[in-house]
């Protein structure tokens, strides 16, 4: 299992990191088996999973039980959980709660928190009580409602300014490594270059540290609009689709179940049921 202090060696030695969302327990250990350094029980899960059309409604009991199977299926790899939608802005006494639970009852290794500003305090708090947080810049998805949409993040130099400052800010609060999505691939690079901790990138461009990107986006399996930095390295949907549709054919014309799917019941033990003869 990776260690946070084995991923700032990777960046130092400029080794990319591979990070992939997982919800459950056979998706997370296809992911183990393929490699990944870290694996993120994200809040996404309330878009690719749940069905919601944004990630608000995800609860962190939503988020514990996906991490319990998540961590059944990995049981070897480094898991970062979402702290969901306003579990971490007003009560530090609750946010701590959460953080415990995430990581004792859950088995995650760290959380992950969005944004700067009013957060940086609380970032600081928990990684000086020993919780492993990683940082969210860029495009944060809920903060949606203020951003007015999903839209590319720091495309003028004040706002890749703000940024960088805020990746600073962060670190100086202990995170061990950042998720910075939907920017510029030159603010990619320039906040990979600018802080120690890696940063991971998701539609930022190849100069990040590593990359994330979503389970279902990268199997071709979920909506049908995937945002531009997604490239789908299999195309699930019409398969499944494809499975369904024979399946509903094959039961309504007789054709399943073939009689290697079905159990018999001994000659003997039929002409008792049928004859009336037997015990
Ligand atoms: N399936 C899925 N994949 C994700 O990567 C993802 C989620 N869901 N849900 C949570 C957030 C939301 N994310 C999103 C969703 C949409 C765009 C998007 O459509 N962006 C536009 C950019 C528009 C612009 O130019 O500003 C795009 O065309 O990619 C980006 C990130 C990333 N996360
Ligand atoms: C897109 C990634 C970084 C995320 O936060 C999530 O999956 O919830
Ligand atoms: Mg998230």
């Amino acid at each position: 299992m990776k260690t946070t202090s084995g991923l700032l060696r990777m960046k130092q030695k400029k080794e990319k990191i591979t990070m992939m969302t997982a919800y459950d327990a056979p998706a997370a250990r296809l992911v183990e088996e393929a490699g990944m350094d870290m694996i993120l029980v994200g809040d996404s899960l309330g878009m690719v999973v749940l069905g919601y059309d944004s990630t608000i409604p995800v609860t962190v009991d939503d988020m514990i039980m996906h991490t319990k199977a998540v961590r059944r299926g990995a049981k070897d790899t480094f898991i970062v959980c979402d702290l969901p939608f306003l579990s971490y802005h007003t009560d530090l006494k609750e946010t701590f709660h959460y953080a415990k639970r995430i990581m004792q009852e859950a088995g995650a290794n760290a959380v992950k928190l969005e944004g700067a500003g009013e957060v940086v305090e609380t970032i600081a708090k928990l990684t000086s009580a020993g919780v492993p947080v990683m940082g969210h810049l860029g495009l944060t998805p809920q903060s949606v409602a203020v951003l007015g949409g999903y839209r590319v993040q720091g495309r003028n130099a004040s706002e890749a300014k703000q940024l960088i400052a805020d990746a600073k800010a962060l670190e100086a609060a202990g995170v061990f490594a950042i998720v910075v999505e939907c920017v510029p691939e030159q603010v990619g690079a320039l906040l990979a270059e600018s802080c120690q901790v890696p940063i991971i990138g998701i539609g930022a461009g190849v100069d990040t540290d590593g990359q994330v990107l979503v389970y279902h986006d990268v199997l071709g399996y979920g909506d049908v609009h995937v945002p531009k930095f997604v490239k789908s390295y299999a195309h699930l949907s019409p398969i499944i689709l494809e499975a369904m549709k024979s399946y509903v054919k094959e039961v309504k014309e007789r054709e399943f179940p073939a009689p290697e799917h079905q159990f018999t019941m001994d000659e003997k033990e039929l002409k008792g049921l049928y004859g009336g003869e037997s015990s």
